[in-house]
Order: C-alpha cells, then sequence, then structure tokens
C-alpha cells in the first residue's frame, strides 16, 4: 500500500514514479522500483527499510551519485526546485551541490575525505570564497573543539565521530536547502551517535535545511522526523507522519519492524536498568 498524502505542491524535491533497475551478473536487481518520494523545505524526512531495500539508491539516483553497475533502466520524474533532475547537465548538477542545492554525508566518512589532505583543506575546497575564518566558524558550527587544531589533522587523525562531523562541515559549506543522510550514525558508537543526532537537528533548526535521513534505525526516526517512508523491496509500503506510522501502522511490515524496534528499546532499557547502581 502506498500512502502519498504527505506529499506537498510546493516541495523542494518531487520525485514521482523513480525506477533504477541495475543489471548485476546478468541479472535485473528493481533496486527502486516505481517510488514516490517528496520533501518539503525545511522538513526532515525518514527512509527506512531493511538492508536491501534500496535506500541508498534512491538517495544516490536523485542526487545522480550512481553504483558502479549497469543502469538497465532508470525512469521516473525527480524535480528540485522545479529543475529536472533526470535529464540535467553534469555542470548544472556540480553546481546544485555547490550552491544552496543538496549535499550528502554517509556512513563511512574516511571513504569519503581525501586521506592526504588535511582537513582544513578539505573544507575550504567546498566553500565558495575559501577562508581560513569560515573553515574554523564551520568546524565549531558542527560542534568540535579546538577547531584550529582539527582543521591541521589528517582525516586518520580523527575519531569517526569527528569524521563524520567534518563531513557535516563540508556538506554544509554550500549552505545546501536539502541535506540527504546516509546511515550517518550507524557505525558510531551510542553516544556520539546521540551527538552526532543532536548536532544534526540543531542545523536543521538554525539553518532551517530539509534533511532526508536514511536509516535501519527507528529510534532515529522518532527522534527527528516529520515524515518516513518505509521501503521493502524497491518500493514504498507506507509513508506518512511519524506519528501516524508508528501509532497505527498500515502495512504489515511496518508495524513488524516497530515492533521489532520497540522490543529492542525496551530490551536495551531494561538493561540499562539493571546496570544502574
Ligand atoms: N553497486 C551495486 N552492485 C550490485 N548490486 C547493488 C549495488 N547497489 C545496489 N545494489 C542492489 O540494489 C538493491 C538495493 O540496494 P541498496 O543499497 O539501495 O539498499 P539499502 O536499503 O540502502 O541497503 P543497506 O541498508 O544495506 O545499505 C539490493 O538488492 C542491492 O544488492
Amino acid at each position: 500500500m502506498t500512502n502519498i498524502e504527505g506529499r506537498t505542491s510546493d516541495a523542494l524535491l518531487d520525485v514521482r514514479d523513480l525506477k533504477v533497475h541495475l543489471s548485476v551478473d546478468g541479472k535485473i536487481v528493481r533496486a527502486v522500483d516505481g517510488v514516490d518520494f517528496s520533501v518539503a523545505p525545511g522538513e526532515v524526512v525518514g527512509i527506512v527499510g531493511e538492508s536491501g531495500s534500496g535506500k541508498s539508491t534512491l538517495a544516490r539516483a536523485i542526487i545522480q551519485l550512481m553504483p558502479n553497475v549497469g543502469i538497465a533502466e532508470l525512469s521516473g520524474s525527480v524535480r528540485f526546485r522545479d529543475q529536472d533532475l533526470i535529464n540535467v547537465s553534469p555542470k548544472a548538477m556540480r553546481s546544485l551541490r555547490r550552491r544552496n542545492g543538496f549535499s550528502m554525508i554517509f556512513q563511512d566518512p574516511l571513504g569519503y575525505l581525501n586521506p592526504t589532505q588535511k582537513v582544513g583543506r578539505q573544507i575550504a575546497e567546498a566553500l565558495d570564497d575559501p577562508d581560513d575564518n569560515r573553515v574554523h566558524a564551520l568546524l565549531h558550527e558542527v560542534g568540535l573543539p579546538k577547531p584550529r587544531q582539527v582543521a591541521r589533522s589528517y582525516p586518520h587523525e580523527l575519531s569517526g565521530g569527528m569524521r563524520q562531523r567534518v563531513m557535516i562541515a563540508i556538506a554544509l559549506a554550500s549552505e545546501p536547502a536539502l541535506l540527504f543522510a546516509d546511515e550517518p550514525t550507524t557505525s558510531l558508537d551510542a553516544t556520539v551517535q546521540r551527538q552526532v543526532l543532536d548536532t544534526l537537528r540543531r542545523l536543521h533548526k538554525s539553518h532551517g535545511m530539509a534533511i532526508a535521513i536514511i536509516t535501519h534505525d527507528l529510534g532515529v526516526i522518532a527522534e527527528l522526523c516529520d515524515r518516513v517512508y518505509v521501503m521493502r523491496g524497491g518500493k514504498v509500503v507506507e509513508s506518512g507522519a511519524v506519528i501516524d506510522v508508528f501509532e497505527a501502522p498500515q502495512h504489515p511490515y511496518s508495524a513488524e519492524l516497530i515492533r521489532l524496534s520497540t522490543r529492542h528499546l525496551q530490551v536495551a532499557s531494561s538493561g540499562a536498568q539493571r546496570a544502574a547502581p
């Protein structure tokens, strides 16, 4: 069942009937199979679903960072502020990533940062007008203490949580209207996860940017998002306001995800209670 009630006509991003079929080892994988998806200005939207459900491929197709495999079919419409992104030129796409358009952060910042370049330089490169003060201000804004020292570091000299904040600083440098965050906290421990989520929430409030967050963690959705899309097998099986989907899921798959996640949270919290003195 697909519920598209949450779609707004003044959407910042409006995706309709998107299909991304991949050709993998001679077989067609329908990674994204007819998805409707939208994000309003300043909205926080979650995409949740089990591994392989198509969450990352959906985000990557939208921002044209496709996997390095054969594309058997790419169809549908993707509009960002009324600009058609499916047929946009690489140059126009670069400029959308560069200025007031969209940015993306990933689960593994180390894979996206240049290991041989100090992080301050990498942030500066994302700025229109590179300037040390602005680099330090961005590092400060994402909650990194001693921004000057961090700017002089190489990625491997920083912890996982610090590297993710550096990625967020790079993403913020172009003042995006929409930030895609693909499992941004998955590889971090619980305390650092919380700090990164708090940072995203704070930046959302102070910059008013929209966020599309991909996660398998319903706790993250409950905490951050206004609306949620539940994906399975390349399709959106349910979407709606977080509170509605959590309180009265319409699709058995969403209900099962919520049941498992609630049980997990209960076990975690009873463990915490037992551990308390
Ligand atoms: N580069 C690739 N090579 C082969 N298959 C791929 C590739 N990228 C995606 N797929 C396939 O497309 C489908 C959707 O994958 P995708 O990574 O988008 O799902 P996901 O929900 O983001 O999963 P995860 O949470 O594990 O990242 C899967 O069947 C996956 O195997």
